[in-house]
Formats: structure tokens, sequence, C-alpha cells
């Protein structure tokens, strides 16, 4: 039976048109939710945009460099004017820059390097809660869910200094929104995937990812549907009293 718990939400995903956006695209729509697509690869986020459509879904998409304040303030003004005010954000896109199928060590990194990532995974995840925070906070509701990482909270030698960082970074950032707007009625969480078969897998050998599954309790890797679950738990009725918290999406892989 579908589950229609979103519906009459207006949800916006960023880097919808990759692995994990495109999947919890997918299921906000199954769930009954309106949703806007943000991505700065045009061809990938309007081709899902059409498959949806033609599937019966209310959906629109807009191009934006979600580490440009003024493209992500314009999209979100745009997806609000067709969809309705944008109650439940998905701050998913992010990189991990890799050099012939390995992380830069710190001390070759390009700081140009370090700037972009910091924009993406960390810059870009402000830049839409600043836009969009204005009207949660003032319909006294809102929903917030930031990707993380297990990355964000262990060493792992397949990522680099600006990726761990900025997905611990993420960490934090959420722990303060949700403190600061609790009181308006908005929960904000993070997710922290594990390895997760998408197209980010291939930047690294199958050595690497073989690793990671040996060391999985679970002994697999995840599916982007897995990931799409939790955040649409995250933001659902089913999860109105949690808040600030990190749920970790790895097969037990890097308990803590
Ligand atoms: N795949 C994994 O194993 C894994 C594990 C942990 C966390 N994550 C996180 O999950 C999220 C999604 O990862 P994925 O595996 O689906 O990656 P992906 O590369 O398949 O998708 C990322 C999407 O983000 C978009 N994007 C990148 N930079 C952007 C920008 N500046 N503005 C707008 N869009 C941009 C890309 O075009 C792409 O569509 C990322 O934040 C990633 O760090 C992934
Ligand atoms: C599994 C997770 C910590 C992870 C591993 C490797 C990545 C990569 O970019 O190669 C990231 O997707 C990352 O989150």
């Amino acid at each position: 039976m579908t589950n229609l718990r979103h519906s009459g939400r207006t949800v916006l995903i960023t880097g919808a048109g990759g692995g994990i956006g495109a999947s919890i695209a997918r299921l906000y729509c199954e769930e009954g939710a309106r949703v806007a697509l943000v991505d700065f690869d045009e061809q990938s986020v309007s081709e899902l945009s059409q498959q949806l459509s033609a599937a019966g879904h209310l959906v629109a998409w807009a191009k934006a460099d979600v580490a440009n304040f003024d493209q992500c303030s314009r999209a979100c003004a745009e997806l609000s004017e067709q969809l309705g005010p944008i109650d439940t954000l998905i701050n998913n896109a992010g990189v991990s820059p890799k050099h012939q199928g390995a992380p830069a060590p710190i001390w070759e990194m390009d700081p140009l390097e370090w700037d972009r990532v910091v924009g993406i995974n960390l810059t870009g995840s402000f830049n839409l809660v600043r836009a969009l925070a204005p009207g949660m906070v003032e319909r006294r509701f809102g929903r917030i869910v930031n990707m993380s990482s297990v990355a964000g909270s262990a060493f792992l030698p397949i990522v680099a200094a600006h990726y761990s960082a900025t997905k611990a970074a993420i960490i934090g950032f959420t722990r303060h929104l949700a403190g600061e707007l609790g009181p308006y009625g908005i929960t904000a969480n993070a997710l922290a995937p594990g390895r997760i078969e998408t197209p980010l897998l291939k930047t690294v050998s199958a050595q690497a990812n073989q690793a990671v599954v040996n060391e999985t309790p679970l002994g697999r890797l995840g599916t982007p549907l897995e990931v799409a679950k939790a955040a649409c738990f995250l933001t659902s009725n089913d999860s109105d009293f949690i808040t600030g918290q990190v749920v970790d999406v790895a097969g037990g892989w890097l308990m803590r």
C-alpha cells in the first residue's frame, strides 16, 4: 500500500540529479509530496523531472550552484512560485574530488579545491537554509535534513581532508539549527551514509569498495533507496519529536 504521509508537503532536494538525490526525489513523489529538484547538472535534473512528471507527479526543477547564494535564493523563489511554500529541505548536493581515483594528500591539496568543496558541501547547505528558513519560521513549521557521511566522524583514507571536514561541520551545523529553529516548530537532522551504490563509488577502486563491504556487519553496500527511506522518515510525522540527531545509514559500518 502506498504511504502518502508527505501529501500536502513541498520538498526541495539539492543534488537531485545524482544517485542518492534522485532516489530521494522518487520516494517523496511516491509519498505524495510536491517536489522541487535543484542541481547544477541541467541534463540529469531535467531528465528526472520529465520522468517524474510523466508518471503523474507534481515536480519542478531549477539549475543552481548551491555554493552561490544568489542562485539558491532565485531557485527557491521560482520553485515555491510553481509548487507552493517549501516546508521541507533536503540538503543532499555534495562532491568528493579525486585525482586518478585517489583523494589529494593534505600536503598537495590545491587551496582552490578546498574552497570549492567547502563551498558546495557546507556553505551550500547554509545557502539553502538561509533562503528557506524565513518562510519556515514565519509559518512555524519546517523539516530539514542535511547530508553528512560516516567520514564526518571517522578517518577514512578513501576521502580527502576537505570532504571529512565539511561532513563533520554539517553535524555541528545541524545541531545548531535544531537548537535555534526548534522553538519555531522546525526540526533539523543529519544523515550519515556509509558506502552507497551511486556514481560516486566509481571514483575509487573496486578493491577500496570491497574493503568497506568486508568491514560492514550487514556485508554489503547500501542502496540510494535505503538513504531515501531514512530521509523520508526524518521529515515525516513519524519523527515529529526527533531533532538534532545524526542517523547512520551504514549497515553497522563504523558504529559509534
Ligand atoms: N555515495 C556514497 O557512498 C555516499 C556516502 C556518504 C555520503 N554521501 C553523500 O550523499 C550526497 C549525494 O551523493 P551521491 O552519492 O548521490 O553523489 P552523486 O555524485 O551521484 O550526486 C551528487 C549530485 O550533486 C550535484 N552537485 C554537485 N555539486 C553541486 C553544486 N555545486 N550545486 C548543485 N548541485 C551539485 C551533482 O550534479 C550530482 O547530481 C553527497 O552529499 C555525498 O557526500 C554519499
Ligand atoms: C562511505 C563514505 C564515508 C564515503 C566514502 C567515500 C566517498 C567518496 O567520495 O569516495 C564518499 O562518498 C563518502 O561519503
